[in-house]
């Protein structure tokens, strides 16, 4: 049994913009998606994901193409549900040139799903990367990124960026721009994070915006406005003493950039309402800045607050099911059991 996990992250700045080759900036956060490969005799796979909001459940199916699992629930749900596992075995399959493995699958996850913290991408790359170890053709970094990256590309219809993937193979803030990917320095961020217990469709979402962009030359501006803050926030970010408590002036000016990020989220019709109570719960509280994370329509909201008061504030908000203090995850993804 091989046995990896990945971490979900948080926006700080340029979700969206960053699928139109805009730059953006995630954050790595404590919470991790789990993945248990077991290689088969056959080229069957069995996915145990009870995590997953069909209440969990269990199917097996061969590898081979048109062979659809089996169960009682609606099919397109299940494979809603499992395209993400399904194209990360698709990937650790031609990685590892083996189209036939066959495996058995177990995901635990403390990330919600849908959410924006990055479920599907720390599934991905913990999936990957398990597999392919599972297989003996363990992969660097880089090209453990960039798979899960043409895993989502997949699953969300050509319409992804690379920032997830890269983020939680590599951990901590990375900085991702088209195909340019890097890890950045950043201080210590006093995160909060506020869960609404909903979710968001990525690809619907994505989806959404891109119409937008098409159909507006304002909207496109908003895509590229978001570029431009981005790139403000990464120089402040740059500025900052590594791993230490940002100074109060920082935190002020990095929380005004993520109330810009969010207001042009929000003209481009990725907000939703509960997002946005949560945003100004945050905001009433006193946090320098606050922001839904991800693809929105639901899920997460991120605030900059190194006090208690705006996830306290949060855990009274109408709306919030979830408030909690989001610890930067500097590890990326990595091996529970060999
Ligand atoms: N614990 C899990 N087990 C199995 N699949 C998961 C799990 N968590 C996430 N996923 C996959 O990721 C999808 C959610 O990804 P997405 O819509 O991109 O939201 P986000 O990445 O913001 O959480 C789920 O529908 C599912 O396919
Ligand atoms: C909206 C987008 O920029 C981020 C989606 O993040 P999440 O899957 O909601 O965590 C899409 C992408 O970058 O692939
Ligand atoms: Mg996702």
């Amino acid at each position: 049994m091989t046995v990896c996990e990945a971490p979900g992250k948080v926006y700080l700045f340029g979700e969206h913009a960053v699928v139109y080759g805009e730059p953006a900036v995630p954050a790595a956060i404590e919470r991790r998606a789990t993945v248990s490969v077991e290689p088969r005799d056959d080229d069957h796979v069995r996915v145990e994901a009870e995590d997953l909001s069909l209440d969990g459940f269990t199917v097996e199916y061969s590898g081979g193409t048109g062979d659809r699992p089996d169960v009682d629930v609606p099919t397109p749900l299940v494979e809603a549900a499992m395209g993400y596992v399904d194209a990360a075995v698709e990937q650790a399959r031609d990685a590892a040139d083996a189209p036939d493995a066959g495996f058995d699958i177990a995901v635990e996850s403390d990330i919600p799903l849908g959410a924006g913290l990055g479920s599907s991408a720390a599934v991905v790359v913990a999936g990957i990367d398990a597999a392919t170890r599972a297989l003996g053709e363990p992969l660097d970094r880089r090209e453990l990124a960039e798979r899960a990256y043409r895993a989502e590309y997949e699953v969300q219809d050509g319409q992804a960026s690379r920032a997830d993937t890269f983020c939680s193979a590599t951990g901590g803030a990375v900085r991702v721009e088209g195909d340019d990917c890097e890890p950045i320095e950043a201080p210590n961020l006093p995160l909060v994070v506020g869960f609404d217990g909903g979710a968001g469709d990525t690809g619907e979402l994505v989806a959404g915006v891109g119409a937008l962009r098409e159909e507006y030359g304002f909207a496109a501006d908003a895509v590229e406005s978001i570029g431009d803050l981005v790139r403000t926030g990464e120089a402040l970010l740059a500025d900052a003493a590594p791993g230490e408590e940002p100074p109060a002036a920082l935190l002020a000016e990095l929380g005004e950039l993520m109330d810009f990020n969010h207001g042009l989220l929000s003209a481009l019709g990725v907000s939703a309402r509960s997002l946005d109570a949560m945003v100004w719960a945050a905001r009433d509280a006193g946090a320098h800045g606050a922001k839904l994370t991800g693809a929105g329509g639901g899920g997460c909201i991120v605030a900059l607050d190194a006090s208690d008061a705006t996830e306290t504030a949060l855990s009274f908000t109408q709306g919030c099911e979830e408030a909690f203090r989001a610890e930067l995850a500097t590890e990326g993804v990595r091996v529970v059991e060999p």
